[in-house]
């Protein structure tokens, strides 16, 4: 029976957690309050799953680089955000930290309260190591959740943290009612946009074609369940950022995203309208309908 231990009691680490039960594993779930010590839990785990927030990797690192912990073990990171200091992503800091370690990322379109009512859904296990992506899908595939596997870590996190960017636009278009049309037009460009970052960050293309890419930007940009989504839908109903994060009471890592989003896109000359027109909402420099205004008036061109 493979052990596994989440590290993040929160709203993913917790349906990670029952989801790794429901095949058998047994499962160990460590929070910063847990009564039990970290090392006891790390101590002979298969597989040790990140499931904290982008605030929290660091930290997260610097713990376990403090214990010893098996070059065998699978660390699998499941958080989708970018590091603001180093705007590398979470598995690029588990990576450098444990080079002996695979390292798998978890990533697809995966709501955690639809996860937690036992409805179905699919994601992807990505690694260099693709044996060590294989033993995660075998972890965690069961009869309410399809993992399927790919050798392209990178671009299927940047699917994952991309897209929340989006979610905040899709969420200011619902809130301001501009439509079925506006809405389609929105989803339909942010994809190429994502794939413009991606491809210059070192993934492939295709990837963004599926689960955790196209398919994560489909269910977070729909959903009122999304976070990042609620973020744009309050903005949009003129609500200011601050409250809408004090009544979230969650993680919300597109805002985050896109500011350091931002910085690459400048650093490296990559074009990404919607994300700046994002940008420039979160950081109060335009109202939801200038920001819509803005994207209508770019120069023509063809698609
Ligand atoms: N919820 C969802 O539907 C999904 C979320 N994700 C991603 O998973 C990640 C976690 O999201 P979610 O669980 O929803 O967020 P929550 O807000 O519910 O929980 C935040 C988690 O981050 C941890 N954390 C926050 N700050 C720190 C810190 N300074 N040091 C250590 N740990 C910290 C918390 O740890 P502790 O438990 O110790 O308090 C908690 O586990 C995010 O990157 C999110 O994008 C991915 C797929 C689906
Ligand atoms: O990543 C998610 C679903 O795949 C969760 O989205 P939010 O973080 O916007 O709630």
């Amino acid at each position: 029976m493979p052990i596994l231990t989440i590290l993040g009691g929160g709203a993913w680490g917790s349906a990670l957690a029952n989801l790794g039960g429901k095949k058998g594993s047994r499962v160990n779930l460590w929070s910063r309050s847990s009564s039990f010590n970290l090392e006891s839990v790390i101590t002979g785990a298969d597989v040790v799953v990140s499931a904290v927030s982008m605030k929290g990797v660091g930290a997260t690192v610097d713990r376990l680089l403090a214990l010893e912990l098996s070059p065998g073990t699978i660390i699998v990171t499941v958080t989708k955000g970018l590091d603001p200091a180093s705007t590398r992503t979470p598995s690029q800091i588990w990576q450098n930290a444990f080079p002996n370690n695979s390292i798998v990322v978890l990533s697809g379109p995966n709501l955690s309260e639809e996860i937690q009512q036992g409805l179905p859904a699919a994601t992807v296990a990505a690694s260099w190591d693709l044996a060590a992506a294989k033993q995660v899908q075998n972890i965690y595939s069961s009869d309410i959740f399809r993992v399927y596997v790919n050798e392209d870590p990178l671009g299927t996190e940047l699917g994952g943290t991309l897209k929340n960017v989006f979610a905040i636009a899709a969420g200011v278009c619902d809130g301001l009612q501009l439509g079925t049309n506006a809405k389609s037009a929105l989803l339909t460009r942010a994809l190429p946009e994502m794939i413009r970052v991606g491809v210059r960050l070192g993934s492939r293309a295709e990837t963004f074609y599926g689960l955790s890419g196209l398919g994560d930007l489909l269910a977070t940009c729909n959903s009122p369940l999304s976070r990042n989504y609620r973020v744009g839908f309050g903005l949009a109903k003129g609500k200011s950022l601050e409250q809408i994060l004090q009544e979230l009471q969650s993680t919300a890592e597109g805002v985050n995203t896109t500011n350091v989003l931002i910085d690459l896109a400048n650093q490296r000359g990559i074009e990404v309208p919607v994300s700046r027109q994002v940008y420039r909402l979160l950081n109060g420099e335009i109202t939801p309908e200038h920001a819509v205004l803005s994207l209508m008036e770019r120069t023509l061109k063809p698609e």
